[in-house]
């Protein structure tokens, strides 16, 4: 086991780069099922969401090509079309491979992906899609079972803009016969990347990106070569990295529109950002103002930028109010929060933040992916030593997170957690 030591520091300086988005390199990843031809996806970035996805694929009859950023797929045949336990459980997003396969098999054995740390997320609108567009749905033995002889074109209404029934929706879709029209569907910017990609592997999509998607299914999709997005919340970690050490960090490969939400947000609190070339510059002078947030479906604010945000309204002047409208128990940080001295009261699905002088370090625990990140933010501005274990959940979305911090100046490491005799 290992666990990260972050030292309280000087304002971090100097250029950071993102990598390809998690969020948008899962799905294409699964969407890579859909044809026997080569695919060659680039930007792809290191992390361990993208080797537990790519072992669901090489299970279902893939064959992967790695190389540094890139990975090459070919699925001649669908040797399997269930994705066992074993690996839904490690990751939820491989339910998404439950829309490639309906469409490429015509059925789909996977285990149900059940709750994680930060909400019960259900597949019920997943579901309901596949059931509109002609799939037989059963479940059994915690297995979802989806056949269709056919998939028909058909219009289905999303009674919540999920990202993940969006995706797998629209993947299922595009072999479909005739025409699928996705309302209320979400409009985030890994949305589009997947539209993209299938395109230019010959399907035709139309609206990704807004609320209405209509799907014209096709009878088969080529192979194709794309590079995926910036990651939209890494880019937000590093500019609050930035801001809460007082630094001045020019933050590139960022696509800006995708981070509208979080930059207005974050020069409320008055942190100058000023747009650059290749990037976004980060001079965090003066104090922190607090702010409210509530989270929502893009182009909201990202519910995965919240714990971050957090982290930066735990020091700043006066009350701020986060309200978390997407996943109804993702406050989890909040008690390591207050461990290193914030002080935040949660009230249902808010929590108000009053801002301190300064946080002390101390032995915290990543209880998931983005929690784990506001508990590094936090140590970067500690005094002393923190110390964050149950990284694994911070290396499932950060390529090269310790190697990054440290190149802008961080005082972190990884360290191996010594484990007491006779425990474990
Ligand atoms: C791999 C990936 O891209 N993960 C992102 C994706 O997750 P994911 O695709 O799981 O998130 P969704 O947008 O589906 O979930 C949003 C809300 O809808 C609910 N819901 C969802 C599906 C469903 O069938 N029924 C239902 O009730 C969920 O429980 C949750 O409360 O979008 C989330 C919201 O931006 C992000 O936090 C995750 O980082
Ligand atoms: C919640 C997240 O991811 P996932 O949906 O893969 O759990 C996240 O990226 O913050």
């Amino acid at each position: 086991m290992e666990k990260i030591i972050v030292n309280g520091s000087k304002p971090l300086e100097g250029n950071i780069r993102v990598s390809g988005a998690k969020n948008a390199v899962l799905p294409i990843l699964a969407a890579s099922l859909l044809t026997e031809s080569p695919t060659r996806l680039l930007d792809v970035p290191n992390l361990a969401d993208v080797g537990i996805i790519s072992s669901v694929l090489e299970h279902l009859g893939a064959r992967i090509e790695r190389n540094p950023g890139e990975l090459s797929i070919k699925v001649p045949d669908l040797t399997q079309t269930e994705a066992p336990y074993e690996y839904v459980r490690k990751m939820r997003a491989s339910f998404l491979v439950l829309g490639p396969l309906l469409a490429r098999a015509g059925k789909a054995r996977i285990s149900l992906p059940g709750g994680c740390a930060i909400g019960t997320r259900p597949i019920d609108l997943h579901l309901k899609g596949f059931a509109a567009l002609g799939a037989d749905i059963r479940y059994g033995s915690g297995y979802i079972e989806a056949v269709a002889r056919e998939l028909k074109g058909a219009k289905i209404y999303l009674d919540f803009p999920s990202v993940g029934a969006t995706e797998n929706i629209m993947m299922a879709a595009v072999l479909a016969r005739g025409q699928t029209c996705i309302e209320n569907a979400a409009e985030e910017p890994e949305i589009v990347d997947l539209a993209n990609y299938l395109n230019s592997m010959g399907a035709k999509i139309k609206g990704a990106g807004t609320k209405v998607i209509r799907i014209d299914g096709v009878p088969g999709l080529n192979g194709a070569t794309h590079a995926v997005i910036p990651d939209r919340i890494e880019a937000g970690t590093y500019l609050v990295a930035a801001a809460i050490t007082k630094g001045q960090v020019l933050v590139e490969n960022i696509i800006v529109d995708h981070l509208k939400p979080v930059m207005a947000k974050l020069t409320e609190a008055g942190v100058e950002l000023v747009e650059e070339e290749n990037g976004i510059r980060v001079y965090g002078h003066g104090r922190i103002k607090g702010i409210d947030i509530k989270t929502m479906p893009y182009p909201g604010f990202p519910t995965d930028m919240q714990a971050q945000i957090m982290a930066l309204t735990s020091v700043a002047e006066g009350t701020s109010i986060i309200t978390e409208t997407v996943f109804e128990n993702r406050f989890m940080h909040v008690n390591e929060l207050k461990r290193m001295g914030a002080k935040i009261k949660i009230e249902g699905r808010t929590a108000i933040v009053q801002g301190v002088k300064r946080l002390t370090g101390a032995q915290v625990k990543a209880t998931d992916l983005r929690a784990g990140a506001s508990l590094v933010l936090a140590g970067l501005i500690s005094e002393g030593e923190t110390e964050v274990s149950n990284i694994h959940h911070i290396d499932r979305g950060y390529e090269n997170f310790i190697e990054k911090l440290q190149g802008i100046g961080a005082n972190i490491r990884r360290v191996e957690e010594c484990v007491p005799a006779g425990v474990g």
